[in-house]
């Protein structure tokens, strides 16, 4: 099973070596206006997800919010020491 390091490290390798067909890649590509986006989005989604759609479909959309706080991460340069200090 993924955890939030193993993912970290599947997307920065994605992203470092330009992998083709890779999602992460072709995020990171449109850039931090869109990366952004995509985290309110998610955010908003899992909100409504967490009062109206039970647990399944709120785990699914925590599991996409995080995906893109990551993506958010590499585009930045953030590691994860960055975010684990703050916690
Ligand atoms: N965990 C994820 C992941 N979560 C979300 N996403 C992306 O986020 C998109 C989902 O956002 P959308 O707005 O399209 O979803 P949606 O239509 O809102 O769907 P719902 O939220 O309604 O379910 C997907 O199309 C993917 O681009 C992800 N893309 C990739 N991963 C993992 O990241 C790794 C690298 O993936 P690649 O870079 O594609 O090789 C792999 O292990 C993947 O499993």
């Amino acid at each position: 099973m993924k955890t939030f390091e193993s993912l970290f490290e599947e997307l920065n390798a994605k992203a470092a070596a330009k992998t083709p067909g890779s999602l992460t890649v072709q995020e990171l590509e449109k850039g931090t206006h869109f990366i952004g986006k995509k985290i309110v989005e998610e955010a908003g989604e899992t909100w409504i997800a967490a009062e109206y759609e039970g647990a399944e479909r709120t785990a699914e959309e925590m599991s996409q919010l995080i995906y893109h706080l990551q993506v958010m991460m590499i585009d930045r340069g953030l590691t994860l020491d960055d975010i684990y200090k703050n916690l």
